[in-house]
C-alpha cells in the first residue's frame, strides 16, 4: 500500500439509480415505491426546453410531499453551458427542504466546473441557514470529463458518487453509435480468415471498457462511488445484465435504471449472491487458519490464496453488510 490511505466512499448501497423526468410527476410516488437505492428526478435531457419550469416546480413539492423513505434522493440538474443550471440550484436549496440529498450534475468536464456549483450551493445554503449540507454526484459523459477524471474526483468532498453517461459520452467522443450502452454491432474483432475455409469467430469487446475503468481507479483513489450509467434498450433484460456484470466485475457499485424493469436486475446483479459470500468467508476462515499456522499464502481448493485475497473477500463480505444495513 502507498502511505496515502485510499479513503471509503460513503457507507450506503447504491446498486441501482432509478430515473425519471421531472416532466412526469405520476410516476413519482412508484419511483418513491420501487427498489431502487436511489431515486434521481431529472431536470436534464428527459425535460424539453419548455417544460424545465414545470419540471423544477414539481420536484420541489414532491421532496416535500412524498414519503421517500430511505431512498437516496437526488436531482439531476441542467448542464453548466445551459441558462437553467443556477435556477435549479437556488430554487432547490430556497424552496425544497432538506429531505433532498443530492445533486447531480451532468457533464462535468473538470473541477472548476465542481467548484463554480459549489460556491453557489455554499452560498444559497448560508443564506437560507440550511443544516445539512447537499451532496453532489457528477456524470462522466464527454471527452473532457475522461481527460480530467481524476481531478473531477478529487474535486470536492461533497462529491459522493460518479456515473458514466454513455449515450452524451458517445456523442462527445464522436462514436458511430445511437445505442445507449451495451456492446455495439460495428465494435468487433474477427479471427484471422482459416485455412479451412470456415466461418470466422466474431468477439464483441466492451467499448465503454477504458472509461469503465479510468472511472473505477479515479473514484477508488478519492473515496467516490462509481456508478455505471443507463442501458437504453429495456427490453433486452439479458443485455442490461451482461452491461451490468461487465461494470460489476471492474469494481463499480450499482447502475442506473431508466424503466422500472431494470430495477430488479441491477439489484441482481450488485447484491453479492449467498454463493459468492460464502466463497468470500471461506477465503476468510482459510487466511485466519494460515496465520495461526505462521502462512502467508495457502492453497484453497486447488488454487493460491494469499494476504491479497483476504482484501478481496472483504470486499464482498463488506458489501453484502452495507446491504443488509441498508
Ligand atoms: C422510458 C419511459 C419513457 C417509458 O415510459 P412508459 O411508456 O410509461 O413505460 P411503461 O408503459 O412500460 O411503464 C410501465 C409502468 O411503469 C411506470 N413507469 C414508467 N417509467 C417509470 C420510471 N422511470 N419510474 C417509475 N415508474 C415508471 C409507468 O407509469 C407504468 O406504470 P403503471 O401504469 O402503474 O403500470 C420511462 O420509463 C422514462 O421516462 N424513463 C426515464 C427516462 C429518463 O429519465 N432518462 C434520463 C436518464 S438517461 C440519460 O439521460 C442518458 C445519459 O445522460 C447519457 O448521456 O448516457
Ligand atoms: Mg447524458
Amino acid at each position: 500500500m502507498s502511505f496515502t490511505v485510499q479513503p471509503a466512499p460513503v457507507a450506503r448501497p447504491n446498486r441501482c439509480q432509478l430515473f425519471g423526468p421531472g416532466s412526469r410527476p405520476a410516476i413519482f410516488p412508484k419511483m418513491a415505491a420501487s427498489a431502487a437505492d436511489v431515486v434521481n428526478l431529472d431536470l436534464e435531457d428527459a425535460v424539453a426546453p419548455s417544460d424545465k419550469e414545470s419540471a423544477r416546480a414539481n420536484i420541489i413539492r414532491a421532496i416535500d410531499e412524498i414519503d421517500w423513505g430511505r431512498k437516496t434522493l437526488s436531482v439531476r440538474i441542467n448542464g453548466l453551458d445551459t441558462p437553467y443550471w443556477y435556477r435549479d440550484i437556488v430554487d432547490l436549496l430556497e424552496q425544497a427542504g432538506e429531505r433532498l440529498d443530492l445533486i447531480m450534475i451532468p457533464k462535468v468536464g473538470n473541477a472548476r466546473d465542481l467548484y463554480a456549483v459549489e460556491a453557489l450551493v455554499a452560498a444559497v445554503e448560508a443564506a437560507k441557514g440550511r443544516k445539512k449540507k447537499l451532496g453532489f454526484e457528477v456524470i462522466i459523459e464527454t471527452a473532457a470529463g475522461l481527460a480530467h477524471i481524476e481531478e473531477i474526483a478529487a474535486a470536492t468532498p461533497r462529491l459522493q458518487a460518479m456515473s458514466f453517461g454513455p449515450a452524451d459520452y458517445a456523442a462527445s467522443m464522436g462514436m458511430q453509435t445511437t445505442a445507449i450502452g451495451g456492446t455495439q454491432p460495428g465494435y468487433y474483432m474477427i479471427e484471422d480468415a482459416r485455412e479451412d475455409g470456415g466461418p470466422r469467430a466474431v468477439h464483441y469487446p466492451d467499448p465503454w471498457h477504458h472509461v469503465s475503468v479510468a472511472m473505477v481507479a479515479a473514484c477508488r483513489t478519492h473515496g467516490v462511488l462509481p456508478v455505471d450509467g443507463p442501458f437504453g434498450d429495456f427490453s433486452d433484460p439479458e443485455g442490461f445484465r451482461a452491461q451490468a456484470r461487465r461494470s460489476a466485475t471492474l469494481g463499480m457499485v450499482g447502475k442506473w435504471a431508466i424503466h422500472p424493469s431494470q430495477v430488479a436486475l441491477a439489484n441482481e446483479v450488485f447484491t453479492p449472491s449467498d454463493a459468492a459470500i460464502a466463497q468470500a468467508q471461506r477465503v476468510l476462515e482459510a487466511m485466519e487458519a494460515a496465520k495461526k499456522a505462521g502462512s502467508g499464502a495457502v492453497t484453497l481448493d486447488g488454487k493460491l490464496i494469499d494476504l491479497a485475497s483476504i482484501r478481496q473477500a472483504e470486499v464482498i463480505v463488506k458489501q453484502a453488510e452495507l446491504i443488509a444495513a441498508g
